[in-house]
């Protein structure tokens, strides 16, 4: 497809702010307050809000899911494991969208992308249930087209690409590595939007590494967060949402 006939569709910002909560938590105070974050990050241009409810309650805390369900006017994205508890929370709060993701207790964040293979069994009723409450379920996966066939067959409307393994590569600079991995990515979203699925991005997206993965026009939302609070510390929250909305735009335009 030429740049001419591909059609770019509004690429959706959806801002994470796990990362509020974790300063919060360092102190054991009330501040800062995720939820003020989440409605500064929607007045700068946010599209939704992500937050990732861990099984051990490192950053974000049932209350805040329920805060921010109460108070938001644009989708809530609501990670978490595919466990009976987190579908237990999902279905009392009833979010926009639940990304099921893989957690590890003792991992330092998100390392991989759902089994979807080995998981099926355990996965289906848990997408099944989510489904029937209205809520639309995403799954984080690796990018890979034979994962992008298991989440279709899976009934899921909508994956979410790790781009972990990318931005990794980007940090380092290694443009070998850059290329295979925005190569996989590449490959995953075409693949994945071919069968039908919504091609969501997202982890480790920084300012600098944002543009290759927007670009792809079978993307349809990314999700930032430790970068934009990381940021957010130079610049403030509302101006490092817009610069990554920028950055995002710059990409899109064909
Ligand atoms: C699923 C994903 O990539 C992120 O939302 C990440 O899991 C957030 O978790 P941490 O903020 O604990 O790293
Ligand atoms: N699902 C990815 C996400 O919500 C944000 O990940 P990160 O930008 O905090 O790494």
């Amino acid at each position: 497809m030429t740049p001419e006939n591909t059609t770019f569709e509004k690429l959706r910002l959806g801002v994470n702010i796990d990362h509020v909560a974790t300063v919060r938590n360092a102190r054991g105070e009330h501040y800062p307050d995720p939820v003020r974050a989440a409605l500064l990050a929607v007045e700068a241009g946010a599209d939704g809000i992500t937050a990732h409810l861990r099984e051990d309650r490192r950053h974000i805390r049932d209350a805040d899911i329920a805060a921010l369900k109460r108070d938001l006017t644009v989708p809530l994205n609501f990670e978490m494991a595919a466990t009976d508890e987190m579908v237990a929370i999902a279905l009392a709060t009833r979010p926009h969208a639940a990304c099921l993701v893989p957690e590890k207790r003792a991992e330092r964040t998100t390392e991989g992308g759902l089994d979807i293979v080995g998981g099926r069994a355990h996965l289906a009723p848990r997408i099944t249930a989510l489904a029937e409450a209205g809520i639309r379920v995403s799954l984080f996966v690796e990018p890979e087209p034979a994962i992008m066939e298991a989440a279709a067959a899976l009934g899921a409307p909508v994956v979410e690409l790790h781009t972990g393994s990318y931005c990794e590569a980007a940090v380092a600079g290694d443009d070998g590595r850059i290329a295979h991995e925005l190569a996989r990515i590449t490959r995953a979203a075409q693949h994945g939007a071919g069968l039908g699925l919504e091609i969501h991005a997202g982890h480790g997206l920084t300012v600098d590494s944002v543009g290759p993965v927007a670009a792809l026009p079978q993307i349809r939302e990314l999700n930032i967060g430790h970068a934009l609070i990381a940021d957010a510390i130079f610049v403030g929250l509302a101006q490092a949402v817009r610069d990554m909305r920028a950055a995002m735009d710059r990409a899109r335009r064909p």
